[in-house]
């Protein structure tokens, strides 16, 4: 037993097989839906719905635009399970919770992950409603303390020093412009980028965006990585989706209140400066908007690997 978390995989399995039919027991491709895009759970056939406080060891997603259900259905013919709702650190919830639920696709089968998120675009030739294959992050979290492989190993099978270098399936990446290309997406719907990862709540000052922007991320968001790591000691193929929101308020250059008030002193008009701030009812609206192009590249993608295109299984 985990002795920071106990985890209590037997249980929460076994109340999926009392609520899941056997049809849908099995899922090939897992999906986690991002802020705002939990409409991805609408296009499930035979979907069953089971809510959060069901199962053991699940927490509860507090975070408006996110839902607290587990979905099982069908994309195509292919059994999938997706959680219509996310957990974040920031809400109060430990690393071992965030991640739990991928453990539980893992240990229901589940090899290909699809990870969706809404991110501020730090990169400034990214547009919002852009959506950015991930494929490298920087976790500043991670680097200094916020892991959720830190502490005993859960099963001692797996690699305590996991690299993740690879974290992002070429494969699987591969099959995101391959189903753009199938949907006839323009080629500026879709970019390529690395996604930094932040604790959040709070949004980034403009130093915190510029310092992100040269450190090499192109997006940046509060979720994600953590379930990223724990899906890949899991031994998943990962892909992961942002949706950009909004662009993270990084203002050309700092505009001096010195000179502005001396300018004044000495007769002169100056121009009124507004700070522009990011809001969650942005974010939410946008994965609203953007929703339904989401989804058709997740249902593509999940019909590809149905199909055993792209070398993920
Ligand atoms: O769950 P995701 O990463 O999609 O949600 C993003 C990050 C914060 O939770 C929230 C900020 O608006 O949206
Ligand atoms: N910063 C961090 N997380 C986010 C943002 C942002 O600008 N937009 C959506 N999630």
């Amino acid at each position: 037993m985990h002795p920071d978390a106990p985890l209590p995989f037997a249980e929460t399995l076994s109340v999926l097989q009392t609520l899941v039919p056997p049809k849908l027991l099995s899922p090939r491709v897992g999906i986690i839906c991002g802020s705002g895009l939990s409409g991805l759970g609408g296009s499930l056939k035979e979907v069953v719905l089971i809510s959060y406080d069901r199962l053991p060891g699940f927490v509860q997603s507090t975070v408006p635009g996110h839902k607290s259900f587990l979905a099982f259905g069908l994309i195509g013919s292919v059994p999938v399970v997706a959680m219509l709702g996310r957990f974040h650190p920031y809400e109060g919830h430990k690393l071992s919770s965030v991640v739990y639920p991928v453990r539980v696709m893992a240990k229901m089968g589940v090899k290909n992950i699809i990870i969706t998120n809404a991110a501020g675009a730090l990169n400034p030739n990214l547009a919002v409603g852009t959506i950015v294959v991930v494929h490298d992050h920087i976790a500043l979290p991670n680097l200094t303390g916020m892991n959720p492989l830190l502490g005993p190993q859960i099963d001692s099978s797996y690699s305590r020093f996991l690299p993740i270098s690879d974290a992002y399936s070429r494969s699987l990446r591969r099959l995101v412009f391959q189903a753009a290309h199938q949907l006839s997406l323009d080629r500026e719907a879709l970019a390529e980028g690395t996604y930094a990862w932040v604790s959040g709540p709070t949004y980034e000052t403009a130093a915190e965006g510029r310092f992100l922007r040269a450190a090499g991320a192109d997006v940046v968001g509060m979720s994600t990585v953590p379930e990223v790591l724990a899906a890949r000691e899991e031994g998943m193929n990962v892909m992961v989706l942002s949706l950009v929101t909004n662009m993270v308020v990084i203002p050309e250059g700092y505009k001096s209140v010195r000179e502005e008030v001396e300018a004044e002193l000495a007769g002169k008009v100056t121009e009124a400066v507004v700070d522009e701030v990011v809001s969650h009812e942005e974010v939410l609206t946008l994965g609203r908007e953007k929703g339904d192009l989401m989804k058709a590249l997740v249902e593509k993608v999940v019909e590809f690997i149905g199909n055993g295109n792209g070398g993920a299984v």
